[in-house]
């Protein structure tokens, strides 16, 4: 397996009314599975929206495996869809007018290069069977579960093959039972294709199953780095 590498170096002021906020974080990270933790506000899903491209930071520079994705001093700032990235956000962000089917070939129309019609399916397939979406495959978002989405989202984020997965409270919308079963899932997932994951939560239990590293964010800066 290569290794993984990110590098991060992240500045950006925010001026809302009379309060600002600035986030100023700096942090190398080879863990394959990362924790960010903090309290509301603290400049978390900044951090993610600032590594996905979602975000344009005042200055940094950000690097997975060396590759600069974003550089203010040379003006690179690489498209969301240029870093190969993907970001399940905390309300799944599914599209309403697509089946589930095909929400999840739709990500794998820029995740495999030139893919033909049946490579597409065959895969689209395969990932609708790992999420046990199969006999949904054919319904609107709006006729699932909210586990059912969160699913169908996570079938969609990984179909693409990032390099990097940015989960932003995943679980948070689901009760006790089936957060517990999707956290195995993602867990068990993980540790078979190895995709690196950071993951924002306030749920020790996240913490536990994921944090091989943690990083504490206070105030828009890391306040302390935790290795399990
Ligand atoms: N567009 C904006 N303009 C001004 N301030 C903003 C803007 N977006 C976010 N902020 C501020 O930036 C700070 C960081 O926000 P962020 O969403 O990253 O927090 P968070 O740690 O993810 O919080 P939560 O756990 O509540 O989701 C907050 O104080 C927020 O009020």
């Amino acid at each position: 397996m290569s290794p993984f590498q990110l590098d991060v170096s992240l500045r950006k002021k925010l001026q809302r009314q009379l309060h600002g906020f600035t986030l100023d974080v700096d942090f190398t990270l080879q863990s394959r599975r990362v924790v960010i933790q903090g309290s509301s506000g603290a400049g978390k899903s900044m951090i993610l929206r600032a590594l996905a491209g979602l975000a344009t930071p005042d200055s940094g520079r950000v690097a997975i495996n060396h590759e600069l994705i974003y550089d203010s001093a040379s003006g690179v700032n690489k498209t969301p869809q240029e870093r190969h990235i993907s970001y399940l956000f905390q309300d799944y962000a599914l599209f309403p007018h697509l089946t589930v089917r095909q929400n999840v070939a739709f990500s794998m129309s820029r995740g495999l290069l030139n893919p033909s019609r049946n490579a597409w399916r065959e895969e689209t397939d395969e990932w609708l069977d790992k999420m046990h979406m199969t006999p949904y495959a054919s319904r609107y978002p709006e006729q699932l579960s909210g586990g059912q989405k969160q699913r169908v989202a996570l079938a969609r984020a990984l179909a693409s093959r990032p390099r990097l997965l940015l989960l932003d409270e995943p679980f948070s919308a689901l009760d006790t039972n089936l957060r517990k079963h999707l956290r195995q899932e993602i867990d068990q997932l993980q540790s078979q294709l190895q995709f690196p994951l950071i993951l924002v939560t306030h749920d020790p239990m996240d913490v536990e199953a994921f944090g091989d590293l943690v990083l504490h964010v206070h105030n828009g800066r890391i306040h302390e780095q935790e290795a399990a």
